[in-house]
């Protein structure tokens, strides 16, 4: 079954909406294979990051990725990295469709509520990088 990495933002964990956000998921056919609540450092982000290292927000992503805990999870299911990527909704939660988890949840295209891996590659490494084998259950 296909996997991919969900993180809620410190936006979301903030504002107590975790429980809301996974409900979303639970309900949409993906089950949850593994979670953690992490504070990230600054190494940690950037790693992570690393494909926007050249992009001119860089740094804000990195500061707003620390400045609180986030909630990583891998979300398993059928399709699931378009799955999780359609409930997020766009980028920017000003364009999100209605429903979305950021149209509901997000304030602003960098305090965003969740990401989600883009390809099912990313995810792989994505979610190597959280978890180990035996933490994905
Ligand atoms: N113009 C911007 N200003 C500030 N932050 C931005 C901007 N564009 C993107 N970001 C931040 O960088 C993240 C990665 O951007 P990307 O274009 O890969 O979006 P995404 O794939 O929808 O989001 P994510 O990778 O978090 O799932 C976005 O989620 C957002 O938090």
């Amino acid at each position: 079954m296909e996997q991919t990495l969900s993180i809620i933002k410190p936006d979301a964990v903030k504002k107590g909406v975790i429980g809301k956000i996974i409900d979303r998921f639970e309900s949409n056919g993906l089950r949850i294979a593994a979670m953690k609540k992490v504070q990230l450092s600054e190494q940690d982000a950037a790693e992570f990051y690393a494909v926007h290292k050249e992009r001119p927000f860089f740094g804000e992503l990195v500061e707003f990725m620390t400045s609180g805990p986030v909630v990583v999870m891998v979300l398993e299911g059928e399709n699931a990295v378009a799955k999780n990527r359609e409930l997020m909704g766009a980028t920017n939660p000003k364009e999100a469709a209605p429903g979305t988890i950021r149209a509901d949840f997000a304030e602003s295209i960098d305090a965003n509520a969740v990401h989600g891996s883009d390809s099912l590659e990313n995810a792989k490494i994505e979610i190597a990088f959280f978890f180990a084998k035996r933490e994905i259950v």
